[in-house]
């Protein structure tokens, strides 16, 4: 399958700006602050795909990099064999960029606002499909109200449509849920997956790791800059164990040092709360055993399936980012 989104070996660098003494001084700007290090990775014609990271990591960089409002430092990045640079114009009709920041013409009506864009990429007589994305994302009855008059959620909803009306075969979705009610996400998700399965690229990146974990084929997590996990959602999930037993210690605690191996299974402690890493729930009687035969006490158990929050743990703090980062 070919390509939707290729991004090769992309580095970004911000220049830090040199203060007003420096200046006077005569001296030269510091390094810049590197952003992306050296980034590259293929998104297949059809595929959702969640690019996941701390705040700071290079997500928003990335896609401004791709959207051609930013220029990478070095590397190369193509939307549906468009150079982002070298052919800007074909590569931003393939793409329809959802940004983080609510930015919109206070202005205009919700309906003149998606005329425009439209005019934007030259469609004329756009109004049936406007329409439907105004019906499908909850904003019929909004069409004709001011932007200005909108709530936070349905500006948001606007972003949405105004980044879907000339039909993007690639739709970026930089953090599209942020502080939005439940009922905008099912919507939202409902209408992006509809578009997915009719054959759209969805590139997401969001803090919301259960959305990423329901709806991404395959995931990218950045860490300062870098790749440190690139694999399907299936493949890190796997990694990370099928389930976690919780338990909540009596008064002495973990028994810390008394048997490595329950040491090693440890994937979190708080207080007297600590959760172990579980291959297979038959393996529940065996572990409770070996905690009190190293001398510790257990007030109450809970079992719990590892989800993409663990494995994004794991890798941002744990040994898989670490052995990664170091490879890299
Ligand atoms: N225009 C800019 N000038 C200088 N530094 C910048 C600029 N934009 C981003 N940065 C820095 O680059 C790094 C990466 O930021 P970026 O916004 O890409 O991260 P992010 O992963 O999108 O974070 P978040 O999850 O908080 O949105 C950060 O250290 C940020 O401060």
């Amino acid at each position: 399958m070919s390509s939707a989104v290729r991004i090769e070996h992309v580095s970004k660098v911000y220049p830090r700006p040199v203060s007003l003494w420096r200046r006077v001084a005569g001296g030269q700007a510091e390094d810049g602050l590197q952003a992306l290090n050296d980034v590259s990775l293929e998104i297949a014609q059809g595929e959702f795909f969640g690019l996941l990271g701390p705040n700071g990591a290079g997500k928003t960089s990335l896609i401004a990099i791709l959207a051609g409002l930013s220029k990478a430092t070095a590397g190369r990045v193509s939307v549906c064999g468009y150079d982002v640079q070298a052919q800007f114009r074909e590569a931003r009709r393939s793409l329809g960029v959802v940004p983080q920041e609510l930015v919109f013409d206070p202005f205009f009506t919700v309906r003149e606002t998606l005329r425009l864009q439209s005019g934007y990429f030259g469609l004329r007589n756009n109004d049936g499909w406007i329409d439907e994305i105004l019906e499908n994302l909850g904003l019929a009855s909004k069409a004709d109200d001011n932007m200005r008059a909108l709530s936070g959620g349905m500006k948001r909803r606007v972003l949405v449509a105004q980044a879907l009306v000339h039909r993007p075969p690639v739709i970026v979705l930089d953090e599209p849920t942020a502080g939005v009610d439940v009922d905008l996400r099912r919507t939202l998700w409902q209408f992006i997956s509809r578009l997915n399965r009719m054959g759209h690229t969805i590139l997401l990146t969001t803090h919301y790791l259960e959305e990423a974990e329901e709806l991404c084929h395959r995931i990218a997590m950045l860490k300062s800059g870098r790749i440190v996990a690139l694999d399907t959602t299936r493949a890190l999930l796997a990694k990370v164990g099928g389930t976690r037993l919780v338990l909540e210690m009596g008064a002495s605690g973990w028994p810390e040092g008394r048997s490595r191996l329950l040491d090693e299974r440890v994937v979190q402690r708080q207080g007297r709360r600590v959760v172990l890493r579980m291959d297979a729930s038959t393996e529940i009687e065996a572990l409770l055993a070996q905690v009190r035969g190293a001398g510790g006490t257990i007030e109450a158990v809970e079992v719990l399936r590892a989800d993409l929050e663990d494995a994004f743990l794991d890798i941002m703090h744990g040994t898989a980012g670490s052995s990664l980062e170091q490879a890299a």
